[in-house]
């Protein structure tokens, strides 16, 4: 028994014991860590001493105003932004600081911009296919057996963005939510352990917004995910933990309804966002 509890407390057991695709250490901590976090460009401070943890199979909303630094700390995350200063670790394993774009998108980071970036001529299902080849992790084994395995996970992806019935249908004549819906399951095909989503209501209408809020509520437990949202009504609908950022650090975090509460986020973001309301 004492043996059991030992090799299960070790930082690594046996190689064959270890997940191949989930190289992601969360057994003793959160999967996204970043600590005084701190960037600047030229001598603007766009991310000041900035602290987030993100829990495995959370979903988190990231609220602020323009300039918070929302889109700089999703960029420093993914490598494409270096800080000057601070940690940055995907679970307990791998420091992000010390790693490029590829490398981190490899680990299972999955970021999708506001705009989206499907194949217009390309159907739903061929699109799906193409994000699959694109992994690197699963193109020398693309041979006749997984190809079966790929068409499964298609099939599942499908059915999870709730495009099945649409599958021969080209992206280009998708509606705006249903492209979204689309690139999300295209970054789904590689099994992401962190979905990073840049503002994904934008332009879509009540129907839309509704979906969106079930897929990405749905997601979350199987993979984490990190919402960055400016509209207050969606995010109300799906966030439990709401981060606010303002000029570059944190400042407030918690529920919605405690967070909407809080004077300094009133004045630094709801307020203005009501005003915008009323306009
Ligand atoms: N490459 C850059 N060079 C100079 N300044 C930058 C650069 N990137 C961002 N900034 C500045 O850093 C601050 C934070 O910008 P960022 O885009 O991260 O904010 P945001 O919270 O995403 O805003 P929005 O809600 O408008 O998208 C802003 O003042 C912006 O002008």
């Amino acid at each position: 028994m004492n043996v059991l509890k030992s090799l299960a407390d070790r930082d690594r057991v046996f190689d064959f014991l270890v997940p191949v695709e989930s190289p992601v250490d969360v057994r003793h901590g959160p999967i996204l860590y970043l600590e005084d976090v701190t960037v600047s460009f030229d001598g603007f401070r766009a991310i000041e001493r900035l602290n987030l943890t993100i829990d495995d199979g959370e979903l988190r909303c990231i609220i602020g105003p323009n300039g918070a630094g929302k889109t700089t700390m999703m960029d420093i995350i993914t490598g494409k932004t270096r800080p000057d200063a601070g940690r940055v670790w995907f679970g307990s394993r791998h420091d992000l600081l010390t790693m490029n774009e590829p490398e981190i998108a490899s680990l299972g980071i999955g970021r999708k911009f506001q705009k989206p970036t499907t194949f217009e001529a390309l159907t739903v299902f061929e699109n799906l296919e193409l994000a699959m080849a694109a992994d690197k992790r699963i193109l020398p084994t693309l041979t006749a057996r997984t190809t079966g395995e790929v068409r499964s996970r298609i099939e599942e992806v499908m059915t999870t963005i709730g495009l099945v019935e649409l599958r021969h249908r080209p992206a280009g004549i998708l509606s705006h939510g249903q492209k979204q819906w689309l690139e999300i399951g295209m970054l789904l095909m590689q099994r992401p352990r962190l979905l990073l989503v840049d503002e994904p209501v934008a332009g879509m209408t009540e129907q839309e917004m509704e979906r969106t809020a079930e897929l990405l509520t749905g997601l979350a437990g199987q993979q984490s995910v990190v919402v960055v949202e400016h509209d207050m009504g969606f995010v109300r609908s799906i966030a439990r933990t709401v981060t606010v950022l303002h000029q570059g650090s944190v400042l407030a975090e918690g529920r919605m309804d405690q967070v909407s509460l809080d004077p300094r986020v009133v004045e630094v973001y709801l307020g203005a966002e009501a005003d915008e309301e009323v306009a």
